[in-house]
């Protein structure tokens, strides 16, 4: 009881005089008034990079937001997220240590390589194809009347999951009749458990205080390591003695380039593991939920799938299907892959950099510790930027066409700098590829007594940003039969 009392006082005590501290000392970026001990934990809405752009209109363009007794920096404008950018460069990251340069490296130059990315193609295209043939089924079942509606994501998300394991590991979980086997059921739920354990982080991660409130599940993470590494193993040791029945043929998929790479760069298993698994992580869900807010755009906007398909018949016709090699001849496509990203960024606060020196942006000390988010979301939404912007309208890159990969700070759903997505070309390709040949194949309509206008534009909470209403919709086959067949590969 008497410690409790000693507590409630102490707790508050020290962090008025942590505030006073950083007050006194560094000239802070307004924001809204943090409580003692939660700091603006209590006062941010779920959807925070809409909680942000809010306060960004009262504040101004960089705010500080206290997550517990860390400083959050949020900027919300090109002009200061390309000096932030700039001061970047003479930063020393958190985790930017000689190992995070190496394997960045190892990400650049070796695993995204333009000639890799074009070898993973077919792949891609495989995928692409098998999404195409299965919406076809579903709407040619008889059971099912024509005109019965679809749920989008459980579509795109096959794509990505078979993309991705098929890019990491050289390995397809699920067979052609869409089954999924016992390790990919595993590998399903590895993913679920990662991204709940990671939430669980938040509270413990932001009030250190209070860390003897919210402990951590030591042992929850420790069976999650083992549970991933145990399946990667497995995976691994299968794949090394399929790779011995084959001579010994190096193929391209990452696991095999990384053991390729072992010596060269120095690369431990846990570092081959590790690596592994960010891909899956960071390049899984990112392009399933670009796609269905596209989607979702298209069918809101008639006018523009109408034009989509116009481009599509003029250069491909309707007696071939569309494949990446394409792309240069559809600017179109391009330009609303690009419109989609602009408005839903997938992670629209990008991941939070934290500082490892006292900084200054635009007049404000960034103290040494904090961490800085860049609200891409509400930066894409400016309207001293853009013209009319909340109107999805691709054709604005006519006018004046917009670098997407880090160039331009105006545009920066895969963030900039030094932590710039690795897999943006990767990314960039297989969403251009699954609207185009979404759009080529079907015509897209909301799902039966829904109106365009009424469908549900709100985002989940989270890192990664999903509709809060998973997309339904209608789609009707408009190119002949023989088109809508899977061109599947052995690679
Ligand atoms: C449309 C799809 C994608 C989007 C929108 C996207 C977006 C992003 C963003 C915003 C970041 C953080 C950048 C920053 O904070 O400066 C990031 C990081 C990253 N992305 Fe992507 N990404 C996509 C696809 C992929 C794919 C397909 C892969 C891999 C297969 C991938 C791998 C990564 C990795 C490993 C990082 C961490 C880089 C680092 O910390 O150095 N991403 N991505």
């Amino acid at each position: 009881m008497a410690l409790s009392f000693l507590l409630l006082l102490f707790v508050p005590f020290i962090f008025l005089l942590h505030s006073l501290y950083y007050r006194l000392r560094f000239r802070l970026p307004p924001g809204p008034r943090p409580w003692p001990v939660v700091g603006n934990l209590y006062h941010i809405k779920p959807v925070r990079f809409r909680c942000f752009a809010e306060w960004a209109q009262i504040y101004g363009p960089i705010i500080s937001v206290w997550f517990g007794s860390t400083l959050n920096v949020v900027i919300s404008n090109s002009e200061l997220a390309k000096e932030f950018s700039r001061e970047g460069q003479d930063l020393i990251w958190a985790d930017y240590g000689p190992h995070y340069v190496k394997v960045r490296k190892v990400c650049t130059v070796e695993l995204f390589s333009s000639k890799r990315l074009e070898a993973l193609r077919p792949i891609r295209e495989d995928e692409v194809t098998a999404m195409v043939e299965s919406i076809y089924i579903h709407c040619i079942d008889p059971e099912v009347k024509l005109g019965k509606t679809l749920l989008v994501k459980k579509y795109l998300g096959a794509v990505a999951f078979n993309n991705i394991t098929r890019l990491a590991f050289g390995k397809r979980f699920v067979n052609s009749e869409g089954v999924i086997d016992k390790q990919g059921q595993e590998f399903k739920a590895i993913v679920a458990n990662g991204l709940k354990l990671g939430a669980s982080l938040a509270m413990a991660e932001h009030i250190p205080w209070l860390r003897w409130m919210f402990p951590l599940d030591e042992e929850a993470f420790a069976k999650h390591g083992a549970r991933r590494d145990s399946l990667t193993r497995d995976i691994m040791e299968e794949h090394t003695l399929a790779r011995q029945k084959s001579g010994g043929a190096a193929k391209q998929h990452f696991f095999d380039a990384l053991l390729t790479l072992k010596d060269k760069y120095d690369l431990s298993e846990d570092t081959i593991v590790g690596l592994l698994w960010d891909m899956i992580t960071a390049g899984m869900d990112t392009t399933a939920v670009s796609v269905e807010w596209a989607m979702a755009e298209l069918i809101k906007n008639p006018r523009v799938q109408h034009t989509a398909h116009e481009e599509l018949d003029r250069v491909i016709g309707t007696q071939r299907i569309i494949t990446e090699l394409d792309f240069p001849n559809l600017p179109y496509l391009q330009y609303i892959a690009k419109e989609a990203m602009r408005l839903h960024p997938a992670t629209p606060l990008m991941l939070p950099h934290r500082s490892n020196s006292n900084v200054k942006i635009n007049g404000y000390d960034i103290p040494k510790g904090s961490n800085v988010h860049v609200n891409v979301w509400a930066i894409g939404r400016d309207p001293q930027v853009w013209k009319n912007a909340l109107e999805f309208r691709p054709e604005r890159f006519i006018e004046e066409d917009v670098d997407m990969k880090g160039h331009d700070f105006r545009l920066l759903p895969f963030g900039a700098g030094r932590r710039v997505c690795p897999g943006a070309q990767l990314g960039i390709n297989l969403v251009t590829s699954m609207i185009g040949h979404l759009l080529h194949h079907f015509e897209w309509a909301p799902r039966e007594g829904v109106l365009a206008e009424e469908i549900d534009m709100g985002e989940n909470p989270g890192l990664v940003t999903y509709m809060r209403t998973p997309l339904e919709a209608v789609a009707t086959p408009r190119l002949p039969k023989f088109l809508y067949k899977r061109v599947a590969v052995d690679m």
